[in-house]
């Protein structure tokens, strides 16, 4: 059986925060405000692993008003999220994302993200997939004042 899920989150830019993408710290001015670590990429790839089991999304799974996930890590909160698909049945077929952002540039990070997602799904490096893009200098990713990410997963059970 296969199914697809998609996420899509984004997080606002503000200073004395760390920018954490993909689980990567990437040095920049500003940082990413959230409850968690607000890793936006990661959020997004957990809110699809999540579609595609049918199982709602991060809000309902790790809520904002616990303070068990203040600060949380977003890489601990995809590894709960992949045991679930795991304890179903699940491997990744593919996961591909698109983080949207003016700045900073992303593409000096993103083999390290593929690597660490990959980590996190138990899948080879061939089967994630993460670009970048900005918006042309329009709208709140254009003047800087957050990030956004978009994923998409397909899961598959033999
Ligand atoms: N934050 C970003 C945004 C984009 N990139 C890379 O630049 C390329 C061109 O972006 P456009 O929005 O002008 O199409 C894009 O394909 C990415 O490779 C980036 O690294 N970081
Ligand atoms: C991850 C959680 C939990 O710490 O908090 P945030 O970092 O605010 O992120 P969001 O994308 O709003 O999603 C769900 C939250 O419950």
């Amino acid at each position: 059986m296969i199914r697809v899920g998609q996420g899509f989150d984004v997080h606002q830019l503000t200073e004395g925060r760390p920018c954490i993408i993909g689980g990567v710290t990437i040095p920049y001015e500003k940082g990413l405000l959230g409850h968690s670590d607000a890793d936006v990429l990661l959020h997004a790839i957990t809110d699809a692993v999540l579609g595609a089991l049918g199982l709602g999304d991060i809000g309902k799974h790790f809520p904002d008003t616990d303070e068990a996930f203040k600060d949380a890590d977003s890489l601990k909160l995809l590894e709960r999220v992949w045991e679930l698909a795991k304890e179903r049945g699940y491997k990744l077929g593919n996961a591909d994302s698109t983080i949207i952002a003016q700045k900073p540039k992303m593409a000096p990070y993103i083999p390290q993200m593929a690597e660490i997602i990959a980590r996190a799904l138990e899948a080879d490096l061939s089967q994630i997939n993460v670009k970048a893009t900005t918006t042309e200098q329009l709208g709140f990713t254009g003047r800087g004042e957050g990030i956004a990410a978009q994923s998409i997963v397909c899961l598959i059970k033999a």
